[in-house]
């Protein structure tokens, strides 16, 4: 059983936690690992590297989401711990985002099922104690944005390939209001007025200029530049940038807290519509026959 925003739910019998690794590191911090949520822990440091690791492409599948949220809350809940760093270890993917699979062809107690570790995920990056600083090592469309814009700090590596954005009207769907606000508090309500209506997928010069990531750096230097930002922002006394961090975000997430069900409710009507199913697996189909 996990615990899930104060309720405590069942996980899935798929989701083997069973299998989770616990080893202790060279400098005798406990080390976990899920099957795909590696964590690297630096116990001196006080920082966490959690690596994604659900090849291909690290899209964000309900087992895959359902690690990250225990992880996430095994971390918090750790006072060992004070900043993460999130990366993937994926080559050249950060997060292909939402896995299209969850969205497609299920019932509508799935899509709820869905929805709700979807919204679980953000609620726990986006209102985490601990400073998280995104370490952006590949692709990192729609909800792989979404994740990175809940970091405190984003740094992405320079590479062309390394595509950032909110790409949701591409595929014929609408980005919920929660990933709207998240991007409007990041980069203002010009530029996200553009990017979302346009689904813009920016490369890492034009990511830089939105003010969609802090800094781009090259590929080779994307660890060691988060851990100096990690050690610049770990240098501010806890509970003065914590109250901070929460008088900045709280509104936003009580948007999404005071509307839960409701939107998960709009979530399901949606994705169950024939023209929307459609859509997405044209979408899926074409992402498919792209190697052909
Ligand atoms: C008024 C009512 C309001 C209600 C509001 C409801 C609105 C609903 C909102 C729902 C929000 C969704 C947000 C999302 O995150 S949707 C997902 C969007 N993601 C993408 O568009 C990314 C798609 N993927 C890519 O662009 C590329 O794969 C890549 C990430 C750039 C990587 O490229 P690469 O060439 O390396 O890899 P491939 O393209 O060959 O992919 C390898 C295999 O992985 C499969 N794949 C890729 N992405 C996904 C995905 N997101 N989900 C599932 N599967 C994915 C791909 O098909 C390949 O599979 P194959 O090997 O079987 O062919």
């Amino acid at each position: 059983m996990a615990l899930l925003a104060g309720r405590t739910v069942l996980l899935r019998a798929g989701v083997r936690l069973g299998a989770e690794a616990a080893t202790r590191g060279g400098n005798g911090a406990r080390r976990f690992a899920s099957h795909r949520v590696l964590v690297e822990p630096d116990a001196a440091a006080g920082i966490a590297t959690i690596k994604l690791k659900n090849p291909p492409v690290n899209s964000l599948s309900l087992e895959f989401l359902t690690e990250l949220i225990i992880c996430l809350e095994k971390l918090e809940n750790d006072k060992t711990f004070r900043g993460i760093i999130l990366t993937s270890d994926c080559p050249g993917i950060f997060s292909a985002g939402l896995d299209l699979r969850e969205m497609c062809g299920k019932n509508p107690a799935h899509y709820a099922e869905y929805w709700r570790a979807v919204q679980e995920i953000w609620l726990k990056l986006y209102l985490s104690n601990m400073v998280l600083v995104a370490a952006i090592n590949g692709a990192s469309p729609a909800g792989g944005c979404l994740m990175a814009l809940t970091c405190d700090y984003r740094v992405l590596a320079d590479n062309p390939r390394y595509r950032i954005g909110l790409n949701e009207t591409l595929l014929g769907i609408i980005a919920p209001f929660w990933f709207k606000d998240n991007l409007v508090n990041t980069i203002g309500h010009r530029a996200a007025d553009r990017a979302l209506q346009l689904g813009l997928l920016f490369p890492p010069t034009e990511a830089l200029q939105v003010g969609m990531v802090d800094q781009v750096v090259p590929e080779d230097q994307i660890h060691s530049t988060a851990l100096s930002v990690m050690s610049q922002w770990l240098a501010i006394p806890d509970h003065a940038r914590q109250l901070t961090k929460s008088m900045m975000r709280k509104a936003t997430a009580d948007h999404l807290i005071k509307q839960r069900e409701a939107d998960i409710q709009n979530f399901v009507s949606f994705i169950s519509k024939d023209s929307i199913q459609k859509s997405l697996q044209v979408y899926l189909e074409k992402l498919k026959q792209k190697k052909h």
